[in-house]
């Protein structure tokens, strides 16, 4: 496969000065016309372009070295690389020739220019920067080079620091930039939230940090600690990965508020490296203000009229009748592709990301294919990350899934951008998603390095006309071949077909509190643009032939304030929300006669109890309820 992988990468050679956008830097030119006219010129027909652009004629002059880009790690040794950061890819990685993104923004970072880069997912963005960044510090401070040369490093001279929005990128990334760094000096750290502050600070103040690896919440918190001993004020190097999401509102107060703790750059200049699979035009303009307008470079590995997503990944959409259709098709889904891995010796084995909009619907779906699992062997074994796991376990499963031949993991969006979990065959995506980039970053996490993969949307139908606006352009095709998405619950159709029994009777298994979130999670926004009405039918259905609940869960007063004038919700009272799990009238086909969490003699059931009461941090109304 790694060959495979390699010979695609040698591919790209010709292509790249084709690609390549060349902005010249003009004083006085403003990003964005910049940008318009970098796009123009990508969408130029080929004979129109000037000599430069072409790719025929890059071949014929071998451009390599003529353009001063290299597409073999060996050489970056000829534009000052150490041999020991080279060695550590070319031996320690194994990899000999560069992607195109990593080709087309290396040499130009390696000369201090800034880098806007747009590439897609999966073509090794983090090698991109990390190449850089390391040969910055080293440019700095020869003696780095050397695993024991120069001073003992220290946490308040950090050098580079690298933004990442979840907390397992950034410990990906943190992995990544310690293999490079493994011949030479240079200390990496990692600060994410939910990890001990006081031990992440011990390590730091013992080893010391040239390269700080973080999420925004806990830089933030370590920079402006003047206890901390954490400092930058020799900063060279800021990197935004996954750059369109740390400028959006919300993390981007967190970024001028990081920005402030660092040198001023008209004191003391620094090169700022921003990278995304998705740059939409706005972000550019945001980005203006952390970029050398004067000397950066935006870099597009994807033509303006290209899609996002990769060719070689084919997208299915599956319109459903009901929510309630939606577990038994991705049931048939799973069972179709476990099959076809079994009988195709050319078929990936099957590893499935399964991402679902809210944390409790990831819980509820992992809690339910895990039953289905203990029950059936053939399923593999399921893993769940949301942000309601403490860090530990959140770090545990990706971890466990990563290492996984095979598996399904159930998701929120933590794990949409960036994850690098191998060998992925299949991405799940349930509902309609919050927007287009988000799509195309979860479905990135199959087809990584040029391996093959497969997207499946599955989405019920009254959110199919969100679905087709919010997806425009994207090579989605239709797929009506699950029995199950078709099936008709209502009308007793759900006995017809054995995955609705299946689902139904892992469901009847699980504690009431979950069918409540769940629910609810669903009338507080998460799937924007649906018709509140049309919503609470679909999801009173649901409750009723998914989960097989004689009546709705009742819900919370301000939820029913949010919802406004609605008909079939059922508002919490005391009673109801003072009510010990599974003791309340007809709220459980089967509830009465189980009663309230009593040690039961399945063992899957125990250890799913346990595994909730350990990993899940409760929330503030089930502390409340205690
Ligand atoms: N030159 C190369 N040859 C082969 N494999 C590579 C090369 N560079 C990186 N890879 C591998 O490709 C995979 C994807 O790389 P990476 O995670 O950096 O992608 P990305 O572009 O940042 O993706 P995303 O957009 O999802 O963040 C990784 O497993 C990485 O080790």
């Amino acid at each position: 496969m790694r060959t495979s992988v390699l010979r695609q990468a040698g591919l790209c050679r010709a292509a790249l000065a084709a690609r390549h956008l060349q902005i010249s830097s003009k004083p006085s030119a403003a990003l964005l016309s910049q940008v318009t006219r970098a796009i123009a010129v990508q969408s130029l027909p080929s004979a129109s372009l000037p000599r430069f652009y072409s790719a025929e004629a890059t071949a014929q002059s071998n451009t390599a070295a003529s353009n001063g880009l290299v597409t073999r790690f060996a050489d970056l040794a000829a534009l000052g690389v150490h041999e020991n950061v080279v060695r550590a890819i070319t031996h320690g990685m194994g990899y000999e020739n560069m992607t195109e993104v990593q080709s087309m923004t290396i040499s130009p970072a390696l000369k201090g220019k800034d880098i806007v880069a747009q590439a897609k997912t999966g073509t090794g963005k983090t090698l991109g920067f990390l190449v850089p960044v390391i040969q910055k510090i080293i440019t700095q401070d020869p003696d780095l080079a050397h695993r024991f040369g120069g001073k003992r490093a220290r946490s308040d001279d950090i050098r580079a620091i690298i933004i990442s929005p979840t907390r397992e990128l950034a410990e990906q990334i943190g992995e990544e930039a310690r293999k490079l760094v493994k011949g030479t000096g240079i200390i990496v750290q990692t600060a994410v939230g939910g990890t001990q502050k006081n031990a992440m600070l011990y390590k730091t103040r013992q080893q010391g940090c040239h390269i700080l690896v973080g999420t925004p919440g806990r830089l933030n918190d370590l920079l402006s600690d003047s206890h901390s001993g954490i400092d930058a004020p020799r900063l060279s190097t800021l990197v935004l990965d996954e750059a369109d999401r740390m400028l959006e509102v919300g993390f981007n107060e967190e970024l001028r508020q990081i920005i402030n703790y660092l040198p001023d750059r008209k004191v003391l200049p620094r090169q700022t490296l921003l990278y995304s699979a998705t740059i939409p035009k706005d972000v550019v303009g945001l980005a203006r203000s952390y970029i050398d307008k004067n000397n950066f470079e935006f870099v597009q590995t994807v033509k303006a009229d290209e899609v996002l997503t990769h060719d070689r990944i084919p997208q299915y959409i599956v319109p459903c009748k009901g929510f309630e259709n939606i577990y038994p098709a991705m049931l048939e889904l799973i069972e179709k592709a476990l099959n076809e891995s079994r009988t195709n010796p050319e078929a990936l084995p099957f590893k499935a990301i399964v991402f679902l909009p809210t944390t409790a619907e990831v819980i509820m779906a992992n809690a339910i294919f895990k039953r289905l699992q203990w029950k059936f062997k053939h399923i593999p074994k399921t893993w769940d990350i949301h942000s309601k796991l403490t860090q530990n376990a959140r770090t545990r499963a990706a971890d466990e899934f990563k290492n996984a031949r095979t598996g399904i993991l159930f998701s929120s969006d933590v794990t949409a951008r960036g994850m690098d979990f191998p060998n992925v065959s299949h991405v799940i995506q349930t509902h309609i998603p919050p927007n287009r980039e988000q799509y195309i970053h979860r479905l990135g996490r199959t087809g990584r390095a040029n391996k093959p993969g497969q997207g499946w949307l599955i989405v019920p139908d009254i959110e199919l006309h969100a679905a087709r606006s919010r997806l425009p352009g994207l090579p989605i095709k239709r797929n009506d071949e699950l029995e199950c998405a078709s099936v008709n619950a209502a009308d007793s159709g759900a006995d017809k077909h054995a995955n609705f029994q299946h689902i139904l009777d892992a469901a009847s298994r699980l504690p009431e509190d979950l069918f409540k979130d769940c629910y609810s999670s669903y009338l507080g926004g998460a799937l924007q643009g649906i018709d509140r009405q049309a919503l609470v039918y679909a999801l009173n259905d649901l409750a009723k032939f998914g989960w097989g609940l004689e009546e709705p869960p009742a819900v919370r007063q301000s939820i029913m304030k949010h919802m406004g004038r609605v008909q079939g919700l059922r508002v919490e009272t005391r009673e109801h929300s003072m009510r010990p799990m599974g003791s309340g009238p007809g709220h459980r086909r089967d509830f009465n006669s189980r009663g309230p969490r009593r040690q039961s003699d399945d063992p899957f059931e125990n250890a799913l109890h346990r595994a909730q009461d350990l990993d899940r941090r409760p929330t503030r109304r089930q502390q409340a309820s205690f």
